[in-house]
C-alpha cells in the first residue's frame, strides 16, 4: 500500500536550534498511529512541520503522495488538524465559526450548515451552536476543533492533544470515533500524554525523544522485550524513571 507519510530524515530547526534531529518514517494507511514522547521531545513540531506550517524544513517529506517542500497548499487543503493550543475566534458562535472553517475549505454553504449542526448536536452541544464561544468551557472548546478539524472529511488527520479537556463519556466517543475512522480506511496521526489511551487505541506507537525516535512498533512489539506497560516502557526508554523519588523531593521542598 502506498503511504500516506514518507519522512526522510526530517531535521528541523527554531532558529539555530536543533529541533528534530533526522526523523525517518514511513505511515501506511488506516492506521491510528500514537506519537508519544516527554514534553519539548518535538512532538509538536513533527506535526506543524508534515501539515505545512514550518516549512523551512531539510530532507524530503511527502504526505499523501504530495510533496510537502512544493505542494503543501493541496497539502493542507486534504489533511485534517487539530492543534493542541488553538485561539478559537470567541465572538463567534460554533455555527458561525464552523460555517467559516467551511468556507476556508470552500465546502457547500447549506451541506455545512447541516453537518454542523448534526455534529454538534452528536457532541451534545446543539443548545450551545448559537452561544458565543467566549463563555465555552475547555472541554466545549475542544468539542468545536475537533469537529472543525474534520469537517472537510480528510483522509489523514493529525491530532495534538485531541482528548485535552474533555469528560470522561467524551473521551471514550472520541476514542471510537478515531478507531472506526482508521477502519474506514483513514489515518489518525496524533500525540497524547495519556498512556493508557495511546496503548489501547494505537496501531502503531512511536515515541521521539529529544528529537529522535527511539522506539516504533505495535504495542506488542514494544513490550517485547520487557513485560511491562506503557507508561513503564515510556519511563524506560525515556530515562525518566524516579517519579516516586522526586514526588518525594517535591514535598520535602513544600515543607520547608
Ligand atoms: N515557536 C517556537 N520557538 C522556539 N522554540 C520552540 C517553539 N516551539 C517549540 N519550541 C521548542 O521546540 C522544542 C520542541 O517543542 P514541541 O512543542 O515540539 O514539543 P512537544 O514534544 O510537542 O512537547 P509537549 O509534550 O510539551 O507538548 C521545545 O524545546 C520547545 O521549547
Amino acid at each position: 500500500m502506498t503511504p500516506v507519510i514518507t519522512i526522510n530524515n526530517l531535521h528541523q530547526f527554531y532558529g539555530t536550534t536543533e529541533i528534530l534531529k533526522g526523523i525517518n518514517l514511513s505511515v501506511a494507511p488506516g492506521q491510528v498511529v500514537g506519537y508519544i514522547g516527554p514534553n519539548g521531545a518535538g512532538k509538536s513540531t513533527t506535526i506543524k512541520t508534515l501539515i505545512g506550517l514550518l516549512p523551512d524544513f531539510q530532507g524530503e517529506v511527502s504526505v499523501l503522495g504530495l510533496d510537502l517542500r512544493t505542494q503543501a497548499m493541496e497539502v493542507k487543503r486534504r489533511i485534517g488538524y487539530v492543534p493542541e493550543n488553538a485561539a478559537l475566534y470567541d465572538l463567534l458562535t460554533p455555527t458561525e465559526y464552523l460555517l467559516f472553517v467551511g468556507q476556508l475549505y470552500e465546502l457547500d454553504t447549506v451541506m455545512v450548515n447541516k453537518k454542523a449542526a448534526e455534529l454538534l448536536d452528536l457532541f451534545d452541544l446543539s443548545q450551545h451552536a448559537n452561544s458565543r464561544m467566549s463563555t465555552f468551557s475547555k472541554g466545549m472548546r475542544q468539542k468545536v476543533l475537533l469537529i472543525s478539524g474534520l469537517l472537510h472529511n480528510p483522509d489523514l488527520i493529525f491530532l495534538d492533544e485531541p482528548l485535552s479537556g474533555l469528560d470522561a463519556n467524551t473521551v471514550v466517543l472520541v476514542k471510537q470515533i478515531i478507531r472506526q475512522l482508521a477502519d474506514s480506511g483513514k489515518t489518525v496521526f496524533y500525540s497524547s500524554h495519556i498512556m493508557d489511551v495511546v496503548e489501547k487505541l494505537s496501531d502503531r506507537i512511536i515515541i521521539i525523544n529529544a528529537g529522535q525516535i527511539i522506539a516504533d512498533g505495535t504495542f506488542a512489539e514494544l513490550q517485547a522485550t520487557r513485560t511491562t506497560s506503557l507508561e513503564q516502557l515510556f519511563g524506560q526508554l525515556t530515562g525518566n524513571n524516579t517519579q516516586t523519588a522526586t514526588a518525594e523531593a517535591f514535598i520535602q521542598a513544600l515543607n520547608q
